[in-house]
């Protein structure tokens, strides 16, 4: 469970990213974050692992403060937290294995991951998370040579094999093609599915959150402005959060039927 109360954050030059959140997201919740540009969506993500520090208020998860934690309990409270980005952010020269394998530092001591002495279970885990998202075939390619869509499920893979038990994703399909935003969405509903991951993502693509997601929170200026069953998100709804009707841009499109 992921508890934020009364959380805010102010940038130092002023900005206020977040304003006075409160939210609670379950263990297996699938949770899709929207609004406009600069609505605070990225912020509210990385607040939750802390890789934005919030200014005020306290993050739990499963009833630990990430907000005062430091040194080793920050460090394993993160090792429950998977992080997927739109840039996919893989070390491009490394092999997809090795790159899968990364998910599993914080398990082992520092020596051993310097010299990618990953004991065997690892390495068969890491095998596993990318025969499940469909490139195990790639395993010992080097990943610079992946397509998009191939890079982000090995980010996916990486997650599964850091036994995440939360995944947030920040736009994860931003720079994918419909068909292959479509797969790996497909692949965040069946590890939520399969494993109860909690999933948090932030999307673009309204309709994609109302397809895959069980929950919709709504930001505008900081602040949560619609948080309700996907499809309780009408219309109106997405009105009220973006300011205005919803454009063209936003919307995926059929493409996903
Ligand atoms: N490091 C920073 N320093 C100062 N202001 C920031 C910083 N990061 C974000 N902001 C500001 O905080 C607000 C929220 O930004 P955030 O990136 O969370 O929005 P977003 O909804 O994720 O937008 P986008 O969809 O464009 O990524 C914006 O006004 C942004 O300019």
């Amino acid at each position: 469970m992921i508890e934020l109360k009364d959380v805010s954050k102010v940038y130092p030059n002023g900005v206020k990213g977040l304003e006075d959140i409160n939210l609670t997201i379950n263990e297996g919740e699938f949770v899709a974050i929207v609004g406009l540009s600069g609505a605070g969506k990225s912020t509210l993500l990385r607040s939750i692992n802390r890789l934005v520090d919030i200014s005020s208020g306290d993050i739990k998860i499963n009833n630990q403060s990430i907000t005062s934690a430091s040194g080793k309990s920050l460090r394993l409270m993160r090792r429950d937290i998977g992080m997927i980005f739109q840039s996919f952010n893989l070390v491009k020269r490394s092999s997809v294995l090795r790159n899968v394998l990364s998910g599993r530092v914080a398990y082992n001591n520092t020596f051993r991951t310097i010299f990618n002495l990953f004991p065997q279970k690892d390495v068969n885990l890491a095998l596993k998370a990318l025969e499940r998202v469909n490139i195990l075939e790639k395993a010992y390619t080097r990943s610079s040579e992946l397509s998009g869509g191939q890079q982000q499920r090995v980010s996916i893979a990486r997650t599964l094999a850091q036994e995440a038990k939360v995944i947030l994703a920040d736009e994860p399909t931003a720079s994918l093609d419909p068909v292959t935003t479509k797969q790996v969405m497909d692949d965040l509903k069946k590890i939520n599915k399969e494993d109860n991951v909690t999933v948090v993502i932030n999307l673009h693509f309204v309709d994609l959150a109302k397809e895959y997601s069980t929950r919709i929170i709504g930001l505008r200026a900081g602040k949560v402005v619609f948080d309700g069953p996907a499809k309780d998100a009408t219309d109106e709804v997405f009105q009220e959060i973006y300011g205005r009707s919803l454009k063209d841009d936003e919307l995926l499109g059929d493409e996903i039927e």
